[in-house]
């Protein structure tokens, strides 16, 4: 089997996906993209192709390392989405001709059913009680949200209080009869995270994620050192080899690599068992499209430190796309009591809806993240 065709469609909301064709017919999908720089992976998969057009889709390892390794320059963001999109289209061309789900093809089953969890509040955390009533009532009982609004790198007693009250307001409302993580998003310099974790701390969230830039990663030990919250990060580190700066000097209780972001499924596979020797847990980042969360699932069902999975639904970035809207077998991805079963259907298990892709791709926006600044007129991080 050959390798004979790449076509990348960008679809809103803001996701590309990628259909790989070999000359026996069989089709694999994946999902490579870079929230609000698609137009940017997209060049860096049609660049990737004269690795790829002519060879045997079934030598993933080997394709994997000549992406990564043959153009000498390699990593970051965009080359890592490229990868990792690719990659995942070429396990499910895999599973496809093998006539199994890739979670088998990892080594099968090692739980049931995974435990999913959902967005609520928005880029400005507001009406999040009412959101999270919503959700439980359609099975959610783990959330997740913005710790806070745009922060200066020194702030007031203020801002750090209207972060805590709206904590606060929601074990009121709900007390331990549900979890949540708190996404600092890069928002929070490290002078300020050490106040927000001590303020926060009496709250007991889930997690906090990002509690400062990947690019300040040193700070996660020390800040470990002065909190019992488990520290969670890994949407903005793109290989085993970025992670493992992390594992050695400590500090994070949960990564959370992107599938579509850290070079695929092969990649995710390496952190994921990186992870677990560091008795580190595996929380899939994934606010993405279903070709993105079918290939964490795959991951999450084969990896024992698999803990908790992002999804996309209703996610406050789904403006003009919703998470199933190019997914013919809808009920596959059900979620029931908060958690998903296996997808079973050879391959990732996205039957693909390529009529309504294409069709979509025809005047796809150009998302873009918001800009924030700082009453100073400094830009904020977003
Ligand atoms: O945890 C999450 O989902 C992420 O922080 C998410 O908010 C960002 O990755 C966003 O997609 C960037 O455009
Ligand atoms: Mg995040």
């Amino acid at each position: 089997m050959k390798i004979i065709k790449l076509t990348t469609y960008r679809v809103p909301p803001r996701w590309m996906l990628l259909k790989i064709e070999t000359d026996e017919g069989v089709v694999g999908w994946g999902e490579p993209v870079i929230e609000g720089r698609a137009r940017t992976v997209e060049t860096a998969v049609q660049e990737m192709e004269p690795y790829l057009i002519g060879q045997d889709p079934a030598r993933i390892n080997d394709l994997w390392q000549t992406m990564y390794r043959a153009g000498f320059y390699r990593g970051g963001a965009i080359l890592m989405s490229a990868i990792a999109g690719i990659d995942q289209a070429l396990w499910d061309i895999k599973g496809k001709v093998m006539g199994q789900p890739v979670h088998q093809l990892l080594g099968g089953l090692v739980r049931d059913r995974m435990k999913m969890y959902s967005w609520v509040g928005g880029d400005r955390p507001s009406d999040i009680i009412e959101h999270i009533r919503t959700l439980r009532a359609g099975g959610f009982n783990t959330f997740k949200m913005n710790g806070t609004e745009e922060l200066g790198m020194l702030d007031t007693a203020a801002a750090v209080d209207k972060a805590v009250e709206r904590v606060a307001e929601i074990r009121a409302a709900f007390g331990n009869s549900i979890e949540f993580g708190l996404d600092f998003h890069g928002r929070v310099a490290a002078p300020m995270a050490k106040t927000l974790l001590r303020e926060l701390e009496p709250y007991r969230p889930l997690f906090v994620e990002e509690p400062v830039l990947a690019e300040q990663a040193e700070y996660y030990p020390r800040l470990a050192e002065m909190t019992s919250i488990p520290l969670a990060a890994g949407e903005r580190m793109y290989s085993r080899f970025e992670f493992k700066h992390v594992f050695q000097a400590g500090g994070l209780s949960i990564v959370q690599p992107d599938l579509s972001h850290a070079g695929g499924i092969t990649e995710c596979m390496k952190i994921a068992a990186m992870a677990e020797a560091y008795d580190v847990a595996l929380a899939p980042h994934c606010p993405l499209g279903p070709v993105a969360l079918a290939s964490c699932l795959h991951v999450d069902f084969a990896s024992y430190n698999a803990v908790l999975q992002e999804q996309s639904m209703g996610i406050h970035y789904n403006r003009g796309g919703e998470l199933l809207d190019y997914v013919i077998n809808k009920e596959d991805f059900r979620i029931t009591d908060g958690y998903m079963q296996p997808l079973t259907k050879p391959g990732l298990g996205v039957v693909v809806d390529e009529e309504k892709v294409i069709e979509a791709s025809r005047n796809a926006p150009d998302w873009r993240n918001p800009i924030w600044r700082h009453a100073d007129g400094s830009v904020a991080e977003w």
